[in-house]
């Protein structure tokens, strides 16, 4: 099976290529420089010459605080970008997995979201990713949206990678503890893909570790598991603002792959500690 991988270079992206080659598909992953989204004839071009059975989208501007003063990046890259590898995709006949958030979410709700619940995105950032699945409805008969969450992996900048780094600079820490969600690692999120595509149960996916967190409890466990020894304060919202607005309570309810026969993913931190243990 042919798979073509965007934003191969990115931190979803670079486990799902190695997984991908280990598990013994034909794998295509571009970075950035050899496929640039926002230009379709590039797109297409592609898409016509390696004719993929499936193409996985994870290629996205990520930058949420920046999105905030730059919204014809955001939605240039999300959502028009986003546009055009579902009608290329579409074009060849390839199945496409599309890479969304929580932030589609506005984080009112006090019990986990579900794949029917409304959307309603309070930041730049989460508007444009809803509008990249817009486009995926509109233009795509075989797709599966993937909303996942509070992502991180060995490649790439990501919370627990920066809770080790001030750790070491710093012997106490201020962290949120009002925004409650769910940890997601690389592996367990490109693993569960893996199982998507070999099927035509097409839909919309909420995809994380099981269980949740704060910020605060997920900064705990890490200290704990890695064992190291600083100070973590609990802290409000409030008290460290951000340029985007984050939803308070964004923790995902895993119906539709309970529904359709798969496997939920593990605990996350189950997942933490084996994330640790090899770095
Ligand atoms: N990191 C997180 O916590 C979360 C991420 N997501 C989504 O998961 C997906 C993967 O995220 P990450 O791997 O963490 O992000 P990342 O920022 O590590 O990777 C995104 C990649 O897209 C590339 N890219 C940006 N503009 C592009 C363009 N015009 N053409 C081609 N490539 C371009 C970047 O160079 C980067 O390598 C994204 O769709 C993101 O929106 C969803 C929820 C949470």
């Amino acid at each position: 099976m042919k798979v073509v991988v965007t934003g191969a270079k990115g931190q979803l992206g670079t486990d799902l290529v190695h997984l991908l080659a280990n598990q013994g598909y034909e794998v295509y992953g571009y970075g950035r420089e050899e496929l640039d989204i926002t230009n379709s004839d590039q797109v297409k071009q592609v898409t016509s010459e390696v004719r993929p059975d499936v193409v996985i989208h994870t290629a996205a501007y990520t930058k949420v605080d920046l999105a905030e003063s730059e919204p014809d990046q955001a939605f240039l890259i999300n959502a028009y970008g986003t546009r055009n590898v579902a009608a290329a995709s579409e074009a060849v006949g390839a199945k496409l997995v599309y890479i969304s958030t929580d932030y589609v979410f506005d984080g009112m709700a006090t019990t986990p979201y579900n794949e029917f619940t409304p959307t309603n995105p309070l930041s730049v950032y989460g508007k444009s990713k809803l509008a990249g699945e817009q486009f995926v409805r509109d233009l795509h008969s075989k797709f599966f949206i993937v909303r996942t969450s509070w992502v991180y992996g060995k490649h790439g900048d990501n919370f627990v990678k920066t809770m080790l780094k001030l750790a070491k600079e710093r012997d106490e820490l201020m962290v949120v503890n009002d925004q409650i969600g769910c940890p997601t690692y690389t592996v367990d999120l490109a693993n569960c893909i893996l199982q998507l595509i070999q099927t035509e149960k097409y839909g919309v996916y909420h995809v994380s570790n099981s269980g949740h967190c704060s910020w605060y409890e997920f900064a705990k466990a890490i200290f704990e598991e890695a064992d190291i020894e600083v100070k973590v304060n609990p802290c409000t919202t409030k008290e460290f603002p951000r340029p985007a607005p984050r939803p308070m309570y964004s923790v995902f309810e895993h119906m539709a792959l309970r529904l359709n026969g798969f496997k939920v993913m593990p605990n996350w931190r189950d997942s933490l500690r084996i994330f640790l243990r090899s770095i």
